[in-house]
């Protein structure tokens, strides 16, 4: 079975790092040794996405599953090339990977983006960021259900929290879903740093920190996030292992 499906059954909140292509052998051994779940692959800011260089990155990640991001610079990601392109590089990486991050704003290409996910059975993130602003609750109930009807396997929401009142709307966007909803939520920013592990104890699925990659604002380290799951999150070591 894919690794990310068959973790996420478990129910048990995950972690994933982000690396870009920066010696990834070296990345990917630190990131096994961290213990971290997931890693996540940002191909948005990799220096250069020719498929073979892509390839040999991914067997990097051999020992770890893999999550494949491309992030349109339209959500503050680093892809600036053609949708075109951005489309031959997830049809390529399908087969090679556990997942993949497309955003529900990427029209263009987010149907045949899950369809080239689903035909190698790889998980299907669909995801919406606003790096500004957290939208107000209803829009964000919206998306959620767009994202669903879109063929998400997994929803997720990440939006900046500038004040308590943010972090509270995402906590309730979260709690109100039930679980076969599967949520992603992450409040940005300095003052929702606390979603980084209280939204996971909440039944947010997957929570991103770094090992060495730059962190977007208000990640955690892996070091942090993990002590911290395993400090409020008692069955957050069963992960891997028990039927829970
Ligand atoms: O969208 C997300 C969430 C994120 O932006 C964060 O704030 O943790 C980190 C990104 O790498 C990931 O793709």
């Amino acid at each position: 079975m894919n690794a990310i499906r068959a973790l996420l059954d478990r129910g048990v909140p995950l972690v994933a790092a982000s690396f870009d292509d920066t010696d990834c052998e070296r990345a990917a051994k630190a990131a096994v040794e961290a213990e971290v779940d997931v890693a996540e692959l940002r191909l948005d800011q990799f220096s250069t996405t020719d498929p073979e260089h892509v390839r040999e990155q991914i067997g990097a990640f051999r020992d770890l599953p893999v999550l494949a991001t491309a992030r349109s610079a339209r959500e503050g990601g680093g892809w600036t090339g053609t949708d075109e392109a951005r489309l031959a590089l997830f049809r390529a990486v399908a087969p090679l990977v556990d997942a993949v991050d497309v955003e529900l704003s990427s029209r263009e290409i987010l149907a045949d983006v899950v369809a080239a996910a689903r035909r190698h059975d790889a998980v299907v993130i669909v995801s919406f960021h606003d790096f500004d602003r957290t939208p107000p609750i209803d829009r964000l109930r919206a998306t959620v259900a767009e994202a669903k009807a879109a063929g998400a396997d997994i929803v997720k929401v990440s939006t900046m929290a500038t004040s308590r009142a943010d972090v509270k709307a995402l906590a309730t966007l979260l709690t109100e879903a039930d679980d076969d909803t599967g949520l992603i939520v992450i409040a940005m920013g300095e003052i929702g740093s606390v979603s980084r592990i209280f939204f996971p104890a909440l039944g947010s699925r997957l929570t991103y920190s770094f090992v060495d990659h730059r962190p977007t604002s208000g990640q955690l380290g892996y070091a942090e996030t993990f002590r911290l799951l395993r400090r409020f999150y008692p069955d957050f070591d069963q992960r891997k292992t028990a039927e829970l």
